[in-house]
């Protein structure tokens, strides 16, 4: 998709009286230590083409209508990335910016690169989930924009215990969700909340959030895999290549 092509199909959501752009930021910053690869796994191979560029292209697609497409990588691999783009002839635009130490320092990065944006609903996503359903990523986008914090989940299909030192008890799985991205947000209260500093309790964009507002739960997708173990690239292979959902 060229620059041109992006921009046309990029339609911000109009409100009864204001319209709010759709931005995101990609955060694959991380090494990739539970792969156990020769190379972040963002930038392994999922049926030929990296995974970044699988979860990046999902973004991009133009009926989300999204405007800015941040990327975060690690600072010692943004050779690695310009050379991936130029072998697989990416041409969705995207400003690329240095991670941190940290997934939330990663998502920090990134929003300050969005300083020039007043207003807008910004999702957050793992690069390492390249196959969110569309469907998820614009529900997900859209409670944002009604109620300020939304996030993917789903129901865990296990039975679910807890540990104590006496060993272990039953936990009620119908009261817990595995929690997924895109983690949408409305970007003032983003930044608000990135700007506290960080606690070590943090998981995710909605730990971060949620003391300042409450966070919606919206259906996330049991294919919206990340990719962490090596077991689970076999897995993303299986259901990309049979396209399930999409
Ligand atoms: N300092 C970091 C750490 C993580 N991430 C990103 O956050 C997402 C979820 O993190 P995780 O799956 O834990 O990735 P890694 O940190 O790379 O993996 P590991 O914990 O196994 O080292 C990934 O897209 C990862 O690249 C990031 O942008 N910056
Ligand atoms: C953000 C996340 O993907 C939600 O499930 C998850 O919390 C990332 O955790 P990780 O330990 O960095 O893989």
């Amino acid at each position: 998709m060229t620059e041109s092509e992006l921009s046309n199909a990029a339609m911000p959501l109009a409100t009864s009286a204001a319209i709010v752009p759709r931005v995101a930021i990609i955060v694959a910053g991380g090494s990739g230590t539970r792969m156990g690869a020769d190379r972040p796994k963002q930038f392994l191979a999922l049926n030929g083409e990296p995974v970044l560029l699988h979860t990046l292209r999902r973004f991009a697609t133009p009926a989300l209508g999204v405007t800015t497409l941040i990327v975060v990588l690690p600072p010692d691999q943004f050779a690695s990335w310009t050379q991936l783009c130029a072998t697989h002839q990416v041409q969705i635009p995207h400003v690329v910016v240095a991670g941190g130490a940290s997934r939330w320092a990663s998502v920090r990065n990134g929003l300050a690169e969005l300083a020039g944006h007043s207003t807008g609903v910004v999702a957050v996503h793992d690069g390492v989930r390249p196959l969110t359903p569309l469907s998820v990523i614009e529900n997900t986008y859209a409670a944002a924009l009604e109620h300020g914090a939304a996030i993917a989940a789903v129901p865990p299909k296990d039975s679910v215990r807890g540990l104590s030192q006496q060993g272990s008890y039953a936990l009620d799985r119908s009261r817990l969700r595995l929690v997924q991205t895109p983690q949408c947000f409305d970007l003032e209260l983003l930044r608000r909340a990135y700007n506290l500093p960080e606690l070590s309790t943090f998981t995710d964009d909605a730990s971060v959030v949620e003391d300042l507002h409450p966070i919606r739960l919206v259906a996330g997708d049991y294919c919206n895999l990340k990719i962490t173990t090596p077991e689970d690239l076999l897995l993303a292979e299986v259901l990309l290549r049979q396209e399930v959902k999409f």
